[in-house]
């Protein structure tokens, strides 16, 4: 079988001004599965979204290697969507029409009723009809958000990079976005990468977990496979098995063998 996204020996330094550079991480060696959702963990600084901004082309690796389907990635393209914390939505546009914009610029052969067709098709996958004609201002964070997410999805992407995006929000809006991102995976089925500080979500929603040790320098320190079956429900699978399993190798490896005391 085709190789779908690798990582291969991927490495980032930092220069710094009158010093050596910071080598933010390193080693990096990954192989990530179509349709496969990752999770990458580990405490602040560890190079989490560096790693993301590398996959999503927003910045260059200093050493190695990123392919999609055997294509070095070298910037930004429509094949990888980014959904960040702050829903970076533009605050002129109405939901509809931020959504909108993305297809129109992706998609510009799409006739007027078929463009119309596919936004009010991602604006009813998040549950937005209601307020597709307001302004971002004039909505919920976990709303923006929804957009967001709607707006990545749109342009139908083979990955969706998303770093940390419900970080922001409150406990029940957040358990409401990861319903509402595990059901459209469910119809969708793209390849999902997803940064997180959360042990739970992290478990909730992936298939692999990948932990990072701490910086600089920081590595891959183990990968953890989470066997439980999609759909997921939460409240069943406090008492499941495996997913205390998982539960308690993360919290091993944060707070135990890569514990860090300025959190
Ligand atoms: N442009 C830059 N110049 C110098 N150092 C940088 C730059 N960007 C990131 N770094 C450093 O690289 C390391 C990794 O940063 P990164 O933002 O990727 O971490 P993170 O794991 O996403 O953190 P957090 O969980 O706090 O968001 C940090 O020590 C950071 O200070």
């Amino acid at each position: 079988m085709s190789k779908f996204l690798s990582l291969e020996n991927i490495e980032k330094r930092f220069p710094i001004p009158g010093k050596e550079d910071y080598v933010a991480v390193t080693n990096v060696d990954l192989e990530i599965k179509e349709n496969e959702i990752i999770a990458i963990i580990g405490h602040s600084g560890c190079g989490k979204s560096t790693l993301l901004n590398m996959i999503a082309g927003l910045d260059a690796q200093s050493e190695g290697a990123i392919l999609l389907e055997n294509q070095h990635v070298k910037g930004p393209g429509p094949e990888r969507a980014v959904v960040f914390q702050n829903h970076s939505l533009l605050p002129w546009l109405t939901v509809y029409q931020n959504i909108e914009m993305a297809v129109k610029k992706v998609m510009p052969e799409l006739s007027a009723s078929e463009l119309r067709e596919r936004v009010e098709m991602f604006v009813s996958m998040v549950n937005l009809d209601h307020a597709k004609d307001k302004l971002p201002d004039e909505i919920s964070g976990g709303m923006k958000q929804r957009v967001g997410i709607a707006r990545a999805l749109s342009i139908s992407p083979k990955v969706l990079l998303m770093d940390e995006p419900f970080g922001a929000l409150d406990s029940l809006t957040r358990a409401n976005l990861q319903e509402h991102l595990m059901r459209i995976q469910q119809k969708v089925k793209n390849t999902v990468i997803i940064i997180t500080h959360d042990i739970d979500e992290a478990v909730l929603l992936s298939d692999r977990v990948i932990m990072m040790t701490n910086g600089p320098e920081a590595e891959i320190g183990e990968i953890l496979e989470v066997n439980l079956e999609h759909p997921r429900d939460r409240v069943s699978l406090q008492h499941d098995p495996e997913y205390i399993r998982c539960r308690e190798a993360i919290l091993s490896f944060l707070y135990e063998k890569f514990a860090k005391d300025d959190e």
